[in-house]
Formats: structure tokens, C-alpha cells, sequence
């Protein structure tokens, strides 16, 4: 992904405007783990939330491979999101009342898949993070590391190029957030390109990580 003298506005015109990402260009390499590091404030998930097609700039332009994704209009950037990107937040974002196993599949619906076929997938990955005992549970039910790691199975079930995790570590005592980064080790090696949003030394001195892009009240500073 490249990123052109990307500026976010947020009020724009009115007296409480506030330009929350002032000028960055930057490109994100494939197969490869970037994080964002700043401050509360500096822009990290304004910028996350443009990269990932769920904001639009308010200029300049944002490429993925040669499409231009700033020009796109909604329909087509939607489609673009679900099938290239995953998306796992700081709170979690699992649906209180459903099973984990229904957590799971919710991204994957507006794709119409065959259903057995996305089950099939959807157990895969139950699997492949220990938590097939837990299919059935309803995700209120879960400790913080087993909601993290059905939050990254979400995340996965569009299989997706990109993941992208906004202070995923947040809600994570030290040991998770070590759990977490050897997650992210494994996505790595399978091909993902991971791009992480935070404040948390465990992450942004990772190993697991390729390059640290740093952000201070709206522009790149550092990396
Ligand atoms: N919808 C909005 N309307 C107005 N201002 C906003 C809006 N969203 C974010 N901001 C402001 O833009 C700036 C950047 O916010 P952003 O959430 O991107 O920071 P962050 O680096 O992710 O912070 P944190 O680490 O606390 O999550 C902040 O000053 C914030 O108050």
C-alpha cells in the first residue's frame, strides 16, 4: 500500500476543525509486520481506518497495488474491505449473546459463501488457535487472551491479505501480549501483511515487527 500526502480534517470548515493527519506518505511493504507507535492523540487509528478503507481522506491518495482507493466509490471500496482486509480492535468487538463459533462466521455472510464450506473454515481456525472446545460458548463466557484470539479468527475468515489491529494489547496483561505477538508471528509466516496500531513496548519491540512508523500530532516522524 502507498500512501500520498494523505491529510484527515475532522470538522472541516467549521470553527472546531481539527486536522488530525497532516501530510503523510509512507508505503506499507507486503508480507511484512509494520506498527504505528504515538502518542494518545497522534493519529494512529485515524490513519488505521483510512488504510483500511473504513474512512476516506480528505486529500491525497491512497493506492493499493495499482488501484487507486481514494477515488473509489463506497460500493466498490466496501467490497475491497471485506475481501482484503481483517480488522481486530482494541475492545474486541465480539457480539455478546452469540456463540463463538457465530462470532466467527459474521464477517464472512455478506461474501454468501456455501454455509458447510464456511463452517468447515471457521472450525479450521477454531483449531489452529485452540479454541475448538469453546465453539459453542457464548463469547461473554471467554477470558480476555480466548476473546482475543476469537477476534483474530474473525478477523481471518474472509482470509485476507491485510490485517490490520488497532491496540490490539490494550486489554492484554503481559504475558497475553506476548501470546499475542507470536500470533502475529505465525500470520507473518504464512504470507499476511500485518499492520498494528500502539503504545505498548511489547509490541513495537517485537521481533515480530519489520519496521516502526512513528507519529506525532499527525505526521510521521519517525521510520
Ligand atoms: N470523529 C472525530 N471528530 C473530531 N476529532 C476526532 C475524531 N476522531 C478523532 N479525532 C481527533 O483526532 C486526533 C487523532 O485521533 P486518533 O484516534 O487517530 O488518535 P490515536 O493516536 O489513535 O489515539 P489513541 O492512542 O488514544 O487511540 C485526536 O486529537 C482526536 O481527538
Amino acid at each position: 500500500m502507498k500512501l500520498d500526502d494523505v491529510h484527515k480534517v475532522f470538522n472541516q470548515g467549521r470553527p472546531n476543525a481539527h486536522a488530525a493527519i497532516r501530510g503523510v506518505s509512507l508505503t506499507i511493504e507486503p508480507n511484512q509486520v509494520t506498527c504505528l507507535k504515538g502518542a494518545s492523540g497522534s493519529g494512529k487509528s485515524t490513519l488505521l481506518s483510512m488504510i483500511g478503507c473504513l474512512s476516506r481522506p480528505t486529500s491525497g491518495r491512497i493506492h493499493l497495488g495499482d488501484r487507486m482507493l481514494s477515488s473509489l466509490p463506497e460500493r466498490f471500496l466496501t467490497d475491497i474491505r471485506r475481501h482484503t482486509f481483517g480488522f481486530i480492535f482494541q475492545q474486541f468487538n465480539l457480539i455478546s449473546g452469540l456463540s463463538v463459533l457465530e462470532n466467527i462466521m459474521l464477517p464472512a455472510y455478506p461474501l454468501a459463501p456455501e454455509y458447510k464450506t464456511l463452517k468447515q473454515t471457521a472450525h479450521g481456525l477454531l483449531g489452529r488457535f485452540d479454541l475448538e472446545h469453546k465453539a459453542q460458548n457464548p463469547v461473554q463466557w471467554l477470558s480476555g487472551g480466548e476473546a482475543q484470539r476469537v477476534a483474530i479468527c474473525r478477523a481471518l475468515i474472509n482470509d485476507p491479505q491485510i490485517l490490520i489491529a488497532d491496540e490490539p494489547t490494550a486489554n492484554l496483561d503481559t504475558r497475553l501480549s506476548h501470546a499475542f505477538m507470536g500470533q502475529i508471528r505465525q500470520l507473518r509466516e504464512i504470507g499476511k501483511t500485518i499492520l498494528i496500531t500502539s503504545h505498548d513496548p511489547v509490541v513495537f519491540e517485537s521481533p515480530v515487527v519489520d519496521r516502526v512508523i512513528e507519529l506525532c500530532d499527525g505526521q510521521v516522524v519517525g521510520g
